[in-house]
């Protein structure tokens, strides 16, 4: 099942991604990618809609802009819900509203159930969903955790938006306050996706 997402106008990935080279607490049996690769699943036409056939030269300043400073951190709180996991934190004041990376993985049109990974990049009028699944590549978008037993509310959203040169994008943005620097970056995954996985009475706490 997907993370849910809703909807903005797209901007940079970072300098981090420049040469591929995985950040600080990157898994070794995972494959870090700069930009989303597509599984077979994905036909033609859908690769087309999402835009990765277009002038990726004009993503060159997009791919390269100056983005917040991220880390990725293991979690060893006690009261943490994820602990023994990872999590992505701020590495320096990110201001409300700011684009803070991407969601990259592997885009697919397959069904992947059992995937903890997998958000929903797109949904066509004829029901054929696109998701971008980063359970075995990806980045540091992928160690986002829910907000869920962590703090009152998200800090952050899923927002999908085209970049520059016209590519569809889920990104990770920060919502309308600030987030400090060394704070965790939380979303909401959504309702339906904590609804398939834990009992009914604990969303509603
Ligand atoms: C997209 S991953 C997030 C990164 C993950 N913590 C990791 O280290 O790979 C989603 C998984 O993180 C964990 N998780 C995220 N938010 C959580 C929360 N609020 N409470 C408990 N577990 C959470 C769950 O195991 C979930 O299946």
């Amino acid at each position: 099942m997907s993370i849910g997402s809703s909807s903005f106008h797209g901007l940079p990935v970072n300098k981090r991604h420049q040469g591929h080279k995985p950040p600080a607490h990157w898994p070794k049996h995972l494959r870090y990618l700069a930009s989303s690769v597509f599984h077979t699943s994905v036909s033609t036409i859908l690769r087309t809609h999402i835009g990765r056939t277009l002038d990726a030269n004009k993503d060159f300043s997009y791919e390269n802009a100056k983005h917040p400073k991220v880390v990725i951190r293991p979690i060893a709180t006690d009261l943490h819900p994820a602990k023994g996991q990872f999590g992505l934190f701020a590495a320096q004041r990110i201001p409300p509203k700011t684009h803070i990376l991407d969601y990259i993985g592997e885009l697919h049109c397959d069904d992947r159930p059992d995937s903890n990974y997998d958000l929903c990049l797109c949904r066509l009028p004829d029901g054929v969903s696109v998701g971008i699944d980063a359970s075995t590549m990806g980045n540091e978008a992928r160690f986002v955790n829910d907000y869920r037993g962590i703090r009152g509310k998200p800090n952050a959203i899923f927002l999908d938006g085209r970049t520059p040169a016209g590519e569809l994008r889920m990104s990770v943005w920060s919502s309308s306050e600030d987030i400090k620097k060394g704070e965790e970056i939380l979303v909401s995954y959504g309702k339906s996706w904590w609804r398939s996985r834990v009992p009914e009475n604990i969303l509603e706490a």
